[in-house]
């Protein structure tokens, strides 16, 4: 069993404002383990970036518990807040990164105010710049880069006090999606080789699918669901995780008097022409509704709505067959709200 880095007890968040009050997070539970990936997903308001600031207390909850290794927030003094702070690495959307200052005086930052002497600051901050890749750009300033490197950057700043947390606020929302996928693939890495626990706010189900291990799906103030990406990307449960997981434009019910299933493929040969052999194997021909799929180096990603054929006996193949397959089969004829 994993250690706990991260634990929120009956979390609420309530802000006042002169119109009355928000509650930006309502009876919020969740338990992070160290080395997780941890992603956070939700609407626009649903109150990610609240959470967010919850973890390192630069918001204090209303009601509620945060425990960050193994200390409870609320019984640290601010001292001692700013020191666990430390251990807390964040990454933004818009960088936030020091315009006047060049790429390693933005990392040497955050050292030299927590006491680390100027030198030894450039000797951790050249060890960063060549952990993501900017060994060159040490004395360009973040004008001269583009948004993927500037990001690389607030990585490299984020990690120079060796944070066992690092907290991402739409880190990739403000890049394409190559930029993106680099990105993601840095934080992976990172990931693996620091062995840090990394929590991604996101609205992007793209990003949590791409990277992480664990996801909360957050609704209106509320987790809605909580657990491995994979069983959720395969079981959306809720209505928030079907949302989530049936891209836009799938509109189910136009199917609802038929009976339909959707397949997800979490990595089977792209090779494997799995849809063809089972119209060989079934002898029938079946309908396809929809389909996203992506090949990750040869390993077929996605998911697929089909018709199953309206004779009973031969539906009931074409699903066992499916299974035989060792696909995660869904039948969704009973889905939507
Ligand atoms: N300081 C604040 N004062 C008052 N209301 C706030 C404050 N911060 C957040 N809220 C409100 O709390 C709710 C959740 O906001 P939050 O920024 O956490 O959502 P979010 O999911 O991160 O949204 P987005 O993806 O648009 O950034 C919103 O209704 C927001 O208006």
């Amino acid at each position: 069993m994993k250690e706990k880095i991260i634990e929120i007890v009956d979390l609420t968040k309530t802000f006042t404002t002169k119109d009355g009050e928000i509650k930006a997070l309502d009876n919020i539970n969740l338990t992070i383990h160290k080395g997780d990936i941890f992603g956070i997903i939700g609407m626009s308001g649903a109150g990610k970036s609240t959470l967010v600031r919850c973890i390192n207390f630069l918001e204090v909850p209303t009601e509620g518990t945060v425990i960050v290794d193994n200390k409870n927030l609320a019984t640290l003094n601010n001292k001692r807040l700013r020191e666990l702070r430390r251990t807390m690495g964040m990454i933004f959307q818009q960088f936030n990164l020091l315009m006047q200052k060049t790429v390693i005086e933005n990392i040497c930052f955050p050292l030299e105010i927590s006491g680390v002497s100027k030198s030894d600051s450039k000797i951790r901050a050249k060890e960063l710049l060549e952990l993501v890749g900017l060994k060159d750009k040490e004395n360009a300033y973040p004008s001269q880069l583009s948004g993927g490197q500037k990001q690389r950057v607030a990585i490299a700043r984020a990690l120079s006090t060796n944070p066992k947390v690092l907290l991402c606020d739409e880190a990739t929302s403000a890049l394409d999606p190559n930029t993106t996928r680099s990105i993601l693939e840095l934080l992976k890495d990172i990931n693996k080789t620091l062995n840090i626990t990394i929590v991604i706010i996101t609205h992007e189900m793209a990003v949590i699918e791409e990277i992480c291990s664990h996801v909360a799906i957050i609704d209106e103030s509320k987790i809605a669901e909580t657990g491995r990406v994979q069983d959720i990307f395969t079981h959306p449960k809720t209505a928030p995780a079907q949302r989530l997981v049936y891209p836009q434009g799938t509109r189910v019910e136009e199917y609802l008097s038929k009976r339909c299933c959707r397949i997800v493929f979490d990595g089977s040969s792209s090779y494997d022409p799995v849809i063809s052999q089972m119209i060989l194997a079934c002898k029938t021909p079946i309908n396809i509704l929809f389909a996203d799929m992506k090949d990750i180096e040869g390993k077929a990603f996605g998911q697929m709505v089909i018709q199953l054929p309206s004779d009973e006996v031969l539906a009931d193949k074409v699903v066992r067959y499916l299974h035989s397959r060792n696909l995660a089969v869904e039948e969704v004829d009973n889905y939507v709200e």
